[in-house]
């Protein structure tokens, strides 16, 4: 292959001082190509301060949501997009009625499930310590409360709203798993990921990532909207599975035939919840649908309508399970940092979930850690044997104690505290479940200071490096305290985030 030398090329030639050129004519030329090199140097510099400025500014901040099952994960970062994507949210806000529709149902079955055992001869004796309180209790031999006076009308409410165990399982079976709760664990201890010799690459075996978060679930249900052919397809126009055959259909089960079916229940809702002899089964039954995830009944009578439309406290109040890990990808159109990407990372976390939090943990800016604390006296509902607020220290010692995260911001939020008032209020006391709490007044100021101090101390001991303790009292639920919470977050968050970028 030929080449061409230097001396011929056409854009050297061009370029080349004239052949006779005087000494004081090269001077002024190559004082004059010395600037316009410097120029150029400084452009190219500016532009690179630029770009490094651009990539710092764009460059994702990264944010883990951790905690035990139902401690409010989901629920904050809901507030995040309600407060920081409000454009998303908006366009989402609708596609949850199915999961209030399914959470308020749910509401309903458990107690005619109750009221069914209450009213057959099948005698029953609460016991707090092994029953699981949203399950209908096994037969027990002794009676140990006068048998309720059960009246006609409880027997056609329980009649006419049988219908509601139908649209329950229908329901269920579009939203898939994330719609049911889990009721046993294959693991049990509280943080498998804190163990180094299960090594990495096993964990991860466990992850189910998506980056589609709630929307798998979500569009499902746009299936039962546009039928093609006999055919159910999603809202990607993707076909999906029929409901199974087998079981007899005794109506037509679109969207809007569920929707007229617990709008024709309402009212029937409605005295079944008011009634009080019903509210006499689940006292005795120690039954608090108040404080289980997806408590609508109350609300049975604005939700239970065809023109129902879910506002935004009703989303963040829906429950819908998380598996795996789920991503969530915000550009934020409010805050300080508007055009600002953030990536939530949001977990399962049931004891079954938890080994796949690790894969997540090195490449983090901060962790929001949910303990609730209203549930000091409840067990989890995968392990009946353990007590929540227990299995809460043990995963925030853990996280604490983790080498990979001794350099990561960890924020917690101690939640449900809006449940735990009410609980004291009830005249529940922490001492009977808590004995450390000893003779404190039982109020919401010591109770919330002394799980703080309890949180702190875990904190102390067992990090790696001492790190600063960030808290919040938080009832999640309550969007607008959320979102006030949230500016503090998002600042102290940034602010690291930056500190992080200028060292790099
Ligand atoms: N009253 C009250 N309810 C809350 C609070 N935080 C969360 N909830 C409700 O508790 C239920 C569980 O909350 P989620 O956010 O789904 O819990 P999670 O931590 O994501 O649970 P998993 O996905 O199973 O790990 C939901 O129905 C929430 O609306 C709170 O501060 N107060
Ligand atoms: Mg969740």
């Amino acid at each position: 292959m030929g080449g061409r030398s230097l001396d011929e090329d056409p854009l050297t030639l061009a370029i080349a001082p004239p052949p006779d050129e005087t000494f004081e004519q090269r001077q002024i030329r190559e004082a004059a190509e010395a600037e316009a090199r410097k120029i150029s140097d400084e452009i190219d510099e500016q532009l690179r301060r630029e770009r490094e400025g651009d990539k710092k500014k764009k460059k994702p901040v990264k944010l883990l949501l951790l905690g035990q099952s139902e401690s409010g994960k989901t629920a904050t970062l809901k507030n995040f997009q309600l407060t920081y994507a409000r454009k998303e949210w908006t366009e989402e806000r609708a596609a949850w009625r199915n999961v209030i529709f399914l959470n308020l149902v749910r509401n309903v079955n458990v107690i005619l499930e109750h009221l069914a055992g209450e009213m057959s001869d099948i005698p029953f004796q609460p016991n707090d310590d092994d029953e699981n309180e949203l399950t209908p209790a096994l037969p027990r031999p002794a009676r140990a409360l006068p048998r309720l006076k059960f009246r006609d009308k409880h027997r056609m409410l329980k009649a006419r709203l049988s219908t509601l165990a139908e649209i329950q399982q229908i329901l269920e079976e579009r939203l898939g798993t994330a719609s049911t709760e889990l009721l046993s664990a294959s693991v049990n201890t509280a943080a498998p990921f804190g163990d180094p010799s299960t090594g990495r690459r096993a964990l991860q075996e466990f992850s189910i990532n998506s980056s589609n978060g709630w929307k798998s679930a979500l569009d499902k249900f746009r299936t039962l909207r546009t039928p093609r052919n006999g055919e159910l397809v999603n809202g990607n126009g993707e076909q999906v599975d029929q409901p199974d055959p087998d079981r007899p259909r005794k109506w037509n089960d679109s969207e809007e035939a569920i929707a007229d079916t617990i709008a024709s229940c309402r009212d029937d809702i409605k005295e079944l919840w008011e009634d009080p002899i019903v509210q006499e089964v689940l006292n005795r039954r120690k039954v608090r649908l108040e404080d289980s995830p997806g408590y609508f009944i109350g609300d049975a009578e604005r939700i239970a309508v065809k023109t129902y439309q879910p506002t935004d406290d009703d989303v963040i109040r829906a429950r819908l399970r998380t598996l795996g890990v789920q991503e969530y990808r915000f550009i934020f159109d409010h805050g300080r940092t508007v055009g600002q990407e953030w990536r939530l990372y949001d977990v399962g976390g049931t004891r079954n979930s938890r080994g796949a939090w690790y894969s997540y943990f090195d490449d983090v800016d901060a962790i929001i850690f949910l303990a609730p604390i209203s549930p000091f006296d409840e067990k989890l509902a995968e392990d009946r044997r353990v007590n929540r607020l227990e299995d809460s220290y043990l995963l925030w010692r853990s996280v604490c104690s983790c080498k990979l995260l001794s350099r990561t911001q960890i924020i917690l939020f101690l939640n449900k505290c809006d449940l735990l008032q009410a609980k004291l209020q009830r005249g529940v006391r922490i001492r009977d479940s808590v004995p450390s709490f000893g003779d404190r007044k039982n109020d919401l100021p010591t109770a919330t200071r002394y799980f703080q101090q309890h949180f702190k101390e875990i904190a102390r001991q067992h990090s790696p490096v001492q790190r600063p303790f960030y808290v919040h009292l938080t009832s999640v639920i309550d969007t607008r305290s959320t979102a006030v919470t949230l500016g503090a977050v998002e600042e102290s968050i940034l602010r690291e985030h930056l500190r992080k970028a200028d060292l790099m």
